[in-house]
């Protein structure tokens, strides 16, 4: 417990020299918040939202959604709960916290492996599998005490819009409705708690990566999300009770490289704490998974791009790259390994 940043940072003026990035993987422009990332509204009519949401996953990966149907009273409510669980007191936390995540509901620190990491991430995270609700709310924490209450029916509403926006996009692409509901099945939130850090040039909250699973519905607070592009990253805009939208792999393979997956990180600042509430959809990695280019998108001019793989087989070809590559070259090496 000694070792969630949560419960010393504000304790030091310095950043410990183990949580200090050697120069290539720091931050170098914080304050670009791009206004060019598509934010969709989607009480707009069905066939401009296909449109919208289509161009956005071609040409960003990325995009913010806006009246998508959870209320703002539960987008704050949760937040206001997260902002409670990650202030009490450290003995009420214990039962849920591990050194390393683990399957089930885990708080951790830093990346995945904080025994063999040379230097650490300024960052706690909580994670627990959310569907079916009621077989996993069980090891949901115990307090505050309406954590399982407010985080099923927040889990509930996400879902819904999550499936209703990869309808959208399964339309975009010309695929049926409902063609991503297989690869969809996992349900998963990590809530991750970026305290103020003294020093956020020389420390970062989580490293540039792309998802592995199909796609993330993420809510924050505060700035801090940024997205590279055209070899330069760009801040997405902390727009109040939206939802930031970013498509893991799944969706770049069996769009058949039409929709990209975006690669992302998280940065820090030095005066407030930072949350972000990421729900994960995609496919279930403990039931044998089949993923490949959907065969509607492969024409003679648009030829198999991909091979066909197991999802657990993916993942652990993910897992053994995570945190080993420099910027930019994470998304050419794990798909290099796939591409025809
Ligand atoms: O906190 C953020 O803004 C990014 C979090 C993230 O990318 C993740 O949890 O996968
Ligand atoms: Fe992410």
């Amino acid at each position: 417990m000694a070792l969630l940043v949560s419960s010393w940072s504000n304790s030091v003026k310095s950043v410990p020299k183990d949580y200090v990035m050697p120069p290539e993987r720091r931050a170098e422009d914080f304050l670009t918040v791009c206004k060019e990332i598509p934010v969709i509204n989607l009480q707009n009519a069905r066939s401009e939202i296909v449109k919208q949401v289509l161009k956005a996953c071609q040409e960003f990966g990325v995009f913010q959604v806006i009246n998508h149907g959870v209320s703002a009273r539960m987008m704050e409510d949760t937040m206001a709960l997260y902002d409670e669980f990650f202030n009490l007191p450290v003995e009420d936390k214990l039962g849920v916290y591990s050194e390393t995540p683990r399957r089930g509901c885990t708080l951790y620190t830093s990346g995945l492996e904080y025994a063999k990491e040379e230097v650490h991430y300024w960052k706690d995270t909580l994670k627990h599998p959310c569907h079916p609700i009621e077989e996993h709310s069980p090891s949901w924490p115990n307090k505050p005490t309406r954590y399982k209450e407010q985080v099923g029916r927040y889990a509930v509403e996400v879902r819904k819009m999550g499936f209703r926006i990869l309808d959208l996009i399964a339309e975009g692409l010309g695929l049926r409705e409902g063609y991503f509901n297989e690869v969809s099945q996992e349900h998963t939130m990590a809530i991750n708690r970026y305290p103020p850090c003294p020093d956020p040039s020389l420390a970062m909250g989580i490293a540039s990566h792309n998802d592995p699973n199909l796609i993330t519905f993420l809510q924050q607070d505060h700035y801090g999300l940024q997205i590279h592009k055209d070899g330069k990253w760009m801040g997405v805009d902390p727009i109040p009770n939206a939802f930031v939208v970013n498509l893991g792999y799944q969706l770049h393979v069996i769009s058949n490289g039409k929709l990209k997956s975006v690669e992302h990180r998280g940065l820090l600042n030095s005066t407030t704490s930072r949350t972000s509430i990421v729900t994960f959809l995609g496919p279930n990695p403990e039931r044998p998974t089949f993923i490949e280019p959907a065969k509607e998108l492969i024409t003679s001019t648009n030829p198999q791009m991909y091979k066909s793989y197991w999802y657990n087989e993916f993942i652990a070809n993910y897992l053994a790259l995570a945190y080993s590559r420099m910027p930019g070259s994470r998304v050419r090496a794990i798909l290099d390994h796939y591409r025809l």
